[in-house]
């Protein structure tokens, strides 16, 4: 029956045709800017996450998409119609949020037929769909537990199967995980992921969850400080930042000083540093360079670096144990004492380097992205 679903939803989508449209949207609380002139789109049946630090607008981005609050500047519409043009109880969005607000005294087909009813449904088909959708979810012959005597996960499955039985244009999640340990949220994050593919229903997702957001989405928008900071899908974003903000927000990058060469490189005191230019800079401009933590090579001397487009000498200031990999803190002299951070996995050498040891570290020229600061 799921499988009728995505073959109705695949027959009536067009994969281009838009879903979600924001023109530049502004949230003015009074002189706070929590969201600044944002604009995107979002195609149908496509899974996007909002995604960035506390504070940085998603939930008031999030908040505007539902109608829950009227933006102060620009346009939202769904499937082509304003937001605000129906009262949000009369809107195709289907919604799970940190707090489930499942109904305690109902069981887990009640809370699932619930919206069901509210929208007056067929009454005779009600009892099939909510079998469907606790199937969907994977809780066939849960239906009769009562809320309270089902496990966290288990009620984070009837708060989905809930926001979508009535089969809503978009599905709204508001940081569903967040209150999950770490190993129920990456089942869920994977559970998210299927149930989206089965169903292709169009999903915004917010998170600060930089892995969660890799994880599930189609496409990221990440913000800061209440604008979008760049919209892509997840290689895309993870291989090419267009900003520092990004490149710090998304992995682990160490960052380096200096000053524009004329042919795109980057100088620190007498040593040019190869990298790759992510904005147009004129020579002599201040830049700021970023390289992740996986883009480093670590060996005991040059020589043992093998094919690397830079290499540099520093000295180990710190060694953290990550479980699957060690994470090395290398200081090198020759860039002003900047820092790098560096992931080593060799199962055989996790205690290979100590602190204070001399280490050699190099990388490929195309790794180490150059930006101007101010971007
Ligand atoms: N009703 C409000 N009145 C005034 N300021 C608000 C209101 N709601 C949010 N803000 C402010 O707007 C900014 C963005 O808040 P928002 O909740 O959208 O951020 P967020 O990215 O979702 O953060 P978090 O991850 O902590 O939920 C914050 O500075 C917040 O204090």
């Amino acid at each position: 029956m799921t499988n009728q679903i995505a073959a109705q939803n695949s027959a009536t989508q067009s994969p281009r045709e838009v879903a979600v449209r924001a023109s530049h949207v502004t949230m003015d609380f009074g002189g706070v800017l929590a969201v600044n002139d944002a604009s995107f789109e979002l195609e149908k049946g496509r899974f996007l996450t909002i995604l960035g630090p506390s504070g940085s607008g998603k939930t008031t981005l999030l908040r505007m998409i539902a109608g829950f609050q009227k933006q102060t500047a620009g346009e939202i519409t769904i499937n082509g119609k304003p937001v605000d043009a129906a009262p949000p109880h009369r809107r195709s969005i289907g919604m799970v949020f940190q707090k489930l607000a499942l109904f305690p005294h109902m069981t887990a087909a009640e809370n699932v037929a619930f919206p069901l009813k509210m929208r007056r449904f067929n009454p005779r088909q009600i009892a099939g769909r909510v079998d469907q959708f606790l199937d969907l979810v994977k809780l066939g012959g849960y239906g009769n537990r009562r809320i309270n005597e089902l496990s966290g996960g288990q009620q984070q499955r009837v708060a989905i199967a809930r926001a979508l039985v009535f089969e809503p244009d978009l599905l709204l999640l508001d940081e569903p995980l967040a209150a999950l340990d770490v190993k129920l949220r990456e089942e869920m994050q994977l559970e998210f992921r299927r149930i989206q593919h089965e169903l292709g229903v169009t999903t915004i997702n917010v998170t600060h969850d930089q892995r969660e957001a890799l994880v599930v989405s189609d496409n990221i928008i990440v913000m800061d400080g209440g604008r979008i900071q760049q919209q892509a899908e997840p290689v895309e974003l993870y291989r090419a930042p267009e900003n520092p903000f990004v490149a710090g927000f998304l992995g682990l990058s160490s960052f380096v000083e200096g000053t524009a060469t004329a042919d795109g490189n980057m100088q620190v005191g007498d040593l040019v540093v190869q990298g790759e230019p992510a904005d147009d800079f004129a020579a002599g401009t201040k830049v700021l360079a970023a390289i992740r933590a996986e883009q480093i090579r670590l060996a005991g001397t040059r020589e043992a670096l093998g094919n690397c487009d830079m290499k540099l000498e520093g000295r180990v200031s710190d060694t953290i144990f990550e479980g699957e990999r060690q994470m090395y803190v290398v200081e090198v002299g020759a860039l002003s004492g900047a820092t790098f951070r560096v992931y080593h996995h060799d199962p055989d050498s996790f205690g290979l380097f100590h602190v204070g040891d001399t280490v050699a570290l190099g990388w490929n020229r195309r790794d180490l992205k150059i930006f101007s600061p101010a971007a």
